[in-house]
């Protein structure tokens, strides 16, 4: 797995948050977050209050206790926002590393005469056609249409090893900002200035485009709603204490009702946000939104493409076999036939052996026949000689069923050949020519290797894994069995795949899904989390709410712990927040009544030193344990693979009863120390 990218608290972030959290105060910007707002105009009021402590009714404290209030109030609402201010600085300094690699470049454009044009690379627009050249910097995403290089993503990956990328084919996208290793390519820019994933994901981690996610917008309501009824609690208060001719002061009751309110929680919302956000971008992965980050955590079911993704991908042909009846020569002549126009990195690699195997074949003999192009619909690719004659290869079921329309017959030994081929998990492709099959190709692949724990591990969350691929059957299940999947689907063409999302999320259950090939488009959009990888094509790219850039698709686990991790955070202090206030419960409502009913003696459980102090040390404990909260909020809770419901229980004891438990040992702790500085 990929070591998150380290991000470091630089002492310019903590200085640019302390200022932006004064900056925050402007209500306009505090309004967004109801609880914090209540706080400050409680800050307002006590201000005012402090000048003139008459202002509502005739004070019965001094000055200096409303001036105490206002201090600490005004400081609640600093920690709250400088939160806030840190997780985004992160994010900027984050943005800025990114930008760093969208270095401004000049591009050559290629003109309709077939020139080129040196145009700057902001300018190029959807559609344009450039050359990049060997050690030349790619200047936008795009999909090579022309050409095969080894290209540097170090950029953007931090992988110095480059990646073969050519025209057709699943390996056909470039991003902007990665360099040419080697040869050249044409590349057609497929996205707008400022519309490129580097932009995109800048924007994202800069909180700028950070819309809130559901989970966080039902979290502010429930805040909100609390807040709302803790104000009508505090309202009531006023007549009832008039009935016990007890007198309250107004500071004393903007200290309750910011004790109750659930302050901890409300200063710390955005911050475990956009720290979510930040901790996805350390991995590489590019989240279009942070509903994607969220929904990856309560991932059911993920779905799997095999080739590229749980195998290598780069299928290369390893063996060509000819069927009782066909000498070698001709298979190997009708194998080199059917693939010299295939783009794929298949059909190339049966070129190459059939070449090493001494067969070739003149480019003059083929240079007018019709390529047919290899489809995730056919399975089959091939060429249509001038001379009518047909050449095919594909899926051993497609040929079999494209000869049998042609009145051909099936050789007898075609399916042992396939079979064994298949029982290695290679992919068998069977070759035909006019109403004749002559053999099979074997491609060859590989299971990429770690895989099998990491299927264990998502076990063990409740994540199903299914794999689905276009593979025959045999194939499929045998490398299945060497992955270590769940379960699969072979022979599953694109509306395969997405009924199979589909009918799990008629189950209510959430879909993950990674891919690479434009067949995967669609699905990747069905899918609730669509993780594609940056080295497939563009369309899997526009369709997918997730990209990884270093087209790992086990990258994907990583994002599935990532999202537990933040609804897990951010229940965890949620539940913190709530049980805290029981605790302040027993500090402030005795020392409010004490005179009136010294019974209410028996709740001050904590033997406070008196009334005011008991207030301030309340009020202040609910200051300071939010930027105590900072760094959990920011890191996230400590997060390991085991079940939800033990995770959970776990979390309540922790932050449930710790939330109790902390506030009276803070609150009694403070109380001493004003004692001793016999403050109140
Ligand atoms: N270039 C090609 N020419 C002809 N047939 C091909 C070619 N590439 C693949 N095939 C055949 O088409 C089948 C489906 O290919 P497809 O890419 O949809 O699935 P896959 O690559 O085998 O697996 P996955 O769906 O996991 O990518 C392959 O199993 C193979 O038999
Ligand atoms: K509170
Ligand atoms: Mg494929």
């Amino acid at each position: 797995m990929t070591t998150a990218r380290k991000n470091t608290l630089t002492k310019e972030i903590v200085s640019q948050a302390i200022i932006d959290a004064f900056k925050k105060l402007n209500p306009a910007v505090m309004i967004k977050n109801p609880v914090m707002f209540v706080v400050e105009v409680g800050t307002v009021i006590t201000l005012l209050l402090s000048i003139w402590p008459d202002l509502f009714v005739a004070s019965t404290v001094g000055r200096g206790y409303n001036i105490a209030v206002f201090l600490i109030l005004l400081f609640t609402v600093l920690f709250a926002n400088f939160a806030e201010a840190l997780a985004e600085g992160r994010g900027k300094a984050q943005a800025d590393t990114l930008r760093k690699t969208k270095s401004e470049t000049m591009a050559k454009l290629v003109q309709k005469d077939g020139s080129y044009k040196q145009v700057s690379s902001t300018q190029l627009k959807k559609g344009d056609v450039v050359r990049v050249d060997t050690g030349e910097i790619i200047p936008t995403d795009g999909e090579i249409i022309e050409g095969l290089a080894s290209i540097d993503e170090s950029a953007i990956t931090g992988e110095s090893a480059p990646v073969i990328k050519e025209a057709g084919g699943d390996f056909s996208s470039v991003t902007g900002g990665t360099r040419v290793a080697s040869d050249y390519i044409i590349v057609k820019v497929m996205t707008d200035p400022g519309e490129s994933f580097l932009d995109r994901m800048i924007a994202l981690v800069e909180g700028a485009k950070r819309q809130k996610t559901p989970n966080e917008i039902a979290l502010t309501t429930l805040l909100a709603v609390l807040t709302l009824i803790f104000l009508i609690v505090i309202m009531t208060m006023v007549p009832m204490a008039q009935y016990l001719s007890v007198k309250l002061d107004v500071a004393t009751l903007i200290a309750l009702l910011v004790c109750l309110i659930p302050t901890t929680i409300g200063g710390l919302l955005s911050a475990i946000g956009i720290a979510g956000m930040d901790r996805v971008t350390q991995f590489n992965v590019l989240a279009m939104s942070g509903k994607a980050v969220e929904a990856a955590g309560d991932i059911d079911t993920l779905i799997l493409d095999k080739t590229g993704t749980i195998t290598y991908g780069n299928r290369m042909a390893s063996e060509i076999l000819p069927v009782k009846g066909v000498s070698s020569k001709e298979m190997i002549l009708s194998a080199l036939m059917a693939s010299v126009k295939d783009e794929t990195p298949e059909g190339r690699s049966i070129v190459e052996l059939a070449n090493k195997l001494g067969e070739s074949w003149a480019e003059k003999e083929y240079k007018d026949a019709e390529a047919i192009e290899f489809t995730a619909e056919t399975r089959m690719s091939g060429l249509n000689l001038a001379s009518g004659a047909q050449i095919r290869k594909g899926a051993v079921d497609a040929i079999k069923k494209h000869i049998s329309a042609k009145g051909g017959r099936i050789p007898s030994d075609l399916d042992d050949i396939a079979n064994r081929i298949a029982r290695a998990g290679g992919t068998p492709l069977a070759v035909a020519a006019g109403d004749r099959i002559y053999g099979v190709i074997y491609l060859k692949d590989t299971v990429k290797p770690g895989l099998k724990e990491r299927f264990a591990e998502l076990r063990g969350m409740g994540i199903k894994t299914i794999m689905c691929t276009g593979d025959n059957p045999l194939t499929a299940a045998t490398i299945a069995l060497e992955a270590g999947v769940d379960d699969f689907i072979a022979e599953a063409k694109p509306e395969d795949k997405i009924a199979a999302i589909k009918k799990e999320q008629q189950d209510g259950k959430l879909v993950a899904m990674t891919g690479d090939g434009t067949n995967d488009a669609p699905a990747l959009a069905q899918a609730d989390v669509g993780l594609a990888m940056n080295s497939g094509t563009m369309a899997a790219k526009e369709a997918a709410n997730m990209i990884d850039l270093d087209s790992d698709p086990t990258k994907l686990l990583s994002v599935v712990a990532i999202g537990k991790q933040l609804l897990i955070t951010r229940g965890a202090l949620t539940t913190f927040s709530i049980a805290n206030d029981i605790a302040k419960y027993f500090a402030i409502i005795p020392a409010m009544f004490i005179l009136a009913m010294p019974q209410l003696e028996a709740l001050n459980i904590m033997h406070l030193a008196s009334p005011t102090s008991a207030i301030l040390s309340a009020l202040i404990f609910n200051a300071v344990i939010i930027p105590l909260l900072i760094p959990i909020a920011m890191k996230g809770v400590k997060y390991r693979a085991m079940s939800a419901d033990r995770l959970l229980t776990r979390n309540v004891l922790i932050y449930g009863v710790g939330g109790v438990i902390v506030p009276f040992v803070g609150i009694k702790a403070i109380d001493l120390v004003l004692q001793v500085l016999n403050i109140a």
